[in-house]
């Protein structure tokens, strides 16, 4: 086996290397900074590092997981796996869970959602008797999560004088009392929104420092990923934690600052020799994701940014396909051409769904792609936008399994105290809002420690919510010791939820009810996944996943050849073989948020940066020039984005039958298209290659150990092929290491992982 550090090029290797101290990686998109991350981890634990002294963040769990694999492939499964690596979210929710008492948290405290965080703001709002027209709960979220982010606490809102008179200016003077309470309410629920995550670990670090101190003491290195968008918050965890050794490697792009939006500080980058004056600082320059003409066409846009780090960025992979310029007439039409294009492209070079992304600039882009890909019968997956966790019957489901675990969780009780129906009508729950409000007690707390007459409540009604206390009650007494699969099988059936999905025949009830099947499988999934490996497969952990996806977390494992549409937010970090930048127009890329001042187009101009070097050999940048807006069919015309690009690196299109060459851009000179131009929803459906089915065989699943041996080639259900690299224990508990062709290498218990042998 070729030596890790033989995958690296000089530069690399030395940021690799040099383990201790602080460290700077500065450099462009597609230089291997990641790789760098994850090869430096390696080597930590190569030279003797234990995984549990080291910390490291990413930009979201999916990357985690890779990271996690690929490490696990130079050092093995069994070394890699208690390193602490995830995102910020998801590595300081862990460590709240072990301290939460100090906080006057229990360790089951719930995470809430935006839909959480919004319904808690609306009732806020009915409390003080505030209109949601005025304070538009989104809005108001955006101001406390902001203030969170720049560790602003209500006390302090209220004398920050710039806020108080931003938000004077914004005619809503009084976000600080809304976002006192707000923090009160959360508080009594027993729950923490994702910002809380971040700001209670300030506080826990700030009151005790004791426990800083252990924890600064279990973490001798410190790595975070694309540290130029982390906030004030999580910049003060880490700059706390590295506070003693010191031994912290940040990697980033300042060039993809995308996220200041959320309260990311590109200055928490520029800083970093301000901080730690005694650091060293790798630059990398060579990209080894992209084709010279991608690369060098990114290099020319990123240019016209002033403010910036200058860097240089070179391919010397070939020079590759110039870089689309496709015009549409509108944006249907748009849809129809992507889909078009990825069919062409896949039938002449045999490329796979998974070779291609879409990626838009707002969330509401994808409809139009998606109607198109799924029209042409193409596999498709979307990220972010309403996902499955958001959907009703989802959450209703959900909501259950949250009070199981923490029946203080009143955004959770007040959803499904009365559903399915149990005659628990809104007055009585309006009286115990208000009560809970005025004493500080949760809905939970009144209803099981008062009497009817104490909250005004008549006995028929009191008897009700006490029926809906002991269902939950049940369902909590399970939940230790139950598997996931089967509580939340028992929870479904036993609320009724169930039921009443099955009552309705209409097409939209049953494909609600198919939705909750559908989760039942992920949780018998993850419960199977769990037991595999060794690990507690009880419902609460299958709920901390949850709350923890971030946009771009693939929810379904099985998601994997399929074409991928998402936002250029959460594609960072993200390659794909071809991109279509799709939507690029004046007004929607850079958005009419943005375009009138400098910043804010420097910061477009850097989401464009992200979305052209996501691209390895093909990229498209897509405008439509009409669309409909908010209902009203406008004109758009060709982002400015596209005329910055530098033109002997573009190839403009000139296949819509219904534009005309005189409308061309910026004066580019039009290609003919290859083939001639057909209006693409004219076609005849493309006739694509299937692949050969692979034939199915059956196997007789050995479980006790016996037969299976070192070097055996095996199959398993969800992790494919691969080789028996080592097998231990005796039954049943016998474990077997396997180095999978595509998932990495895994530890197994022979007894759940059914593999079936192939030679
Ligand atoms: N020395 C190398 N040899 C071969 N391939 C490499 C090397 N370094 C990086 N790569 C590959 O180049 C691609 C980009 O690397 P990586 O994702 O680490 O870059 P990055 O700097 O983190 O990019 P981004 O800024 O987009 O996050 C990956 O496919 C990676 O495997
Ligand atoms: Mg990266």
């Amino acid at each position: 086996m070729q030596h890790y550090l033989d995958e690296l090029n000089t530069p690399q290797r030395d940021a690799v290397v040099n383990t201790d101290g602080p460290t700077l990686v500065i450099a462009g998109a597609g230089s291997g900074k990641t790789r760098v991350l994850t090869y430096r981890i390696a080597h930590l634990l190569e030279k003797g590092v234990r995984p549990q002294q080291v910390l490291a963040l990413t930009f979201t769990n999916k990357a985690a997981r890779e990271m996690q694999h690929r490490i696990a492939a130079i050092v093995g499964e069994a070394n890699a796996r208690n390193l602490w690596m995830g995102t910020f979210h998801s590595i300081f929710a862990r460590i709240l869970r072990i301290e939460s008492e100090k906080l006057g948290y229990p360790s089951s405290f719930t995470i809430y959602d935006t839909a959480d965080s919004k319904s808690l703001i609306k009732s806020i709002l009915k409390e003080m008797k505030l209109s949601d027209k005025e304070y538009k709960p989104g809005d108001v979220l955006g101001r406390i999560s902001s203030a969170k982010n720049d560790l602003v606490t209500p006390p302090a809102y209220a004398r920050d004088v710039a806020r108080m008179s931003a938000d004077q200016a914004a005619k809503k003077p009084l976000v600080y009392e809304i976002y006192a309470r707000y923090m009160k309410h959360c508080y009594q629920a027993k729950s923490m929104d994702f910002d809380d995550l971040l700001l209670n670990t300030n506080i826990l670090f700030r009151d005790f420092p004791d426990v800083l101190q252990r924890y600064q003491q279990r973490f001798q290195y410190i790595l975070v990923d694309e540290y130029q968008d982390t906030n004030l918050s999580q910049y003060r965890i880490i700059k706390k934690l590295a506070e003693g050794h010191q031994n912290i490697c940040v990697v980033g792009d300042d060039a993809q600052s995308i996220y200041s939006f959320r309260g990311a500080k590109i200055e928490n980058i520029l800083n970093f020799r301000n901080d730690y004056p005694g650091y060293k600082i790798f630059k990398l320059e060579q990209n080894y994701r992209s084709t010279q003409t991608i690369v060098n066409a990114a290099n020319s846009i990123i240019a016209k940014n002033k403010g910036q780090i200058q860097k240089n960025v070179f391919s010397e992979k070939e020079s590759g396909h110039p870089i689309r310029v496709m015009e549409s007439y509108s944006d249907v039409e748009e849809g129809y051409r992507v889909a078009d294009d990825i069919a062409e492209r896949r039938r002449e070079h045999h490329y796979t769904y998974q070779d291609f992304a879409i990626l838009y600039r707002t969330n509401a882009q994808s409809r139009i792609f998606e109607e198109a890909l799924r029209k042409r019968g193409f596999a498709y997956k979307i990220y972010g936008g309403l996902s499955f966790y958001q959907r009703k019957e989802i959450k209703d489901l959900i909501a259950y399994f949250r009070m199981t675990v923490n029946p203080n969780d009143q955004e959770s009780l007040k959803r499904v105290i009365n559903y399915p129906a149990r005659g628990i009508g809104s007055t009585t729950m309006d009286k115990l809002e208000a009560i809970s409000a005025q004493t500080g007690y949760s809905i939970w707390q009144l209803i099981n420690g008062y009497t009817p007459e104490q909250l005004g409540i008549n006995a028929g009604t009191m008897k009700k919510l006490h029926g809906f206390v002991q269902l939950i009650r049940g369902f909590g007494m399970k939940l230790l010791d139950s598997q996931a699969a089967d509580l939340a099988r028992e929870i479904a059936t036993a609320s009724g939820i169930m039921a009443d999905l099955m009552a309705d025949k209409s097409v939209e009830g049953q494909s609600r009810a198919e939705n909750v099947e559908e989760l039942m499988n992920a949780i018998r999934e993850f419960t199977t996944n769990k037991l595999e490996s060794g690990e507690p497969a009880r419902l609460d952990v299958f709920l901390e996943d949850v709350a923890l996806l971030t946009d771009q977390d693939s929810e379904k494992p099985e998601d994997n050849d399929k074409v991928t549409l998402m936002t250029i937010h959460s594609a960072k970090g993200l390659e794909f073989k071809n991109v279509y930048i799709v939507g690029v127009e004046e007004g929607l890329f850079p958005s009419q948020m943005t375009i009138d001042s400098e910043q804010g187009v420097e910061e477009e101009r850097r989401l464009f940066y992200v979305a052209l070097t996501r691209a390895e050999e093909y990229a498209v940048m897509s405008y439509a020039k009409t669309r409909y807006k908010y209902g009203e069919l406008k004109n758009s015309t060709a982002s400015r984005f596209i005329r910055e690009v530098d033109s002997q690196y573009l190839e403009v299109l000139g296949n819509s039958p219904f534009t005309s060459p005189a409308s061309r851009p910026m004066g580019i000179p039009v290609r003919q298209p290859e083939r001639p131009a057909v209006p693409s929803r004219f076609k005849p459906k493309a006739s694509l290659t299937q692949r050969p089915a692979t034939p199915s065989i059956q196997f007789n699943y050995q479980t006790s150990g016996g037969d299976y041996q070192a070097g055996m080639l095996v199959e398993h259900e969800r992790f494919g092929r691969g080789v028996i690299d080592n097998i231990e224990g005796s039954f049943p508990n016998t474990k077997v290491t396997v180095t999978f062709e595509h998932s990495g290498t895994k530890q197994l218990l022979l007894k759940f992982a059914k593999l079936k042998i192939l030679r």
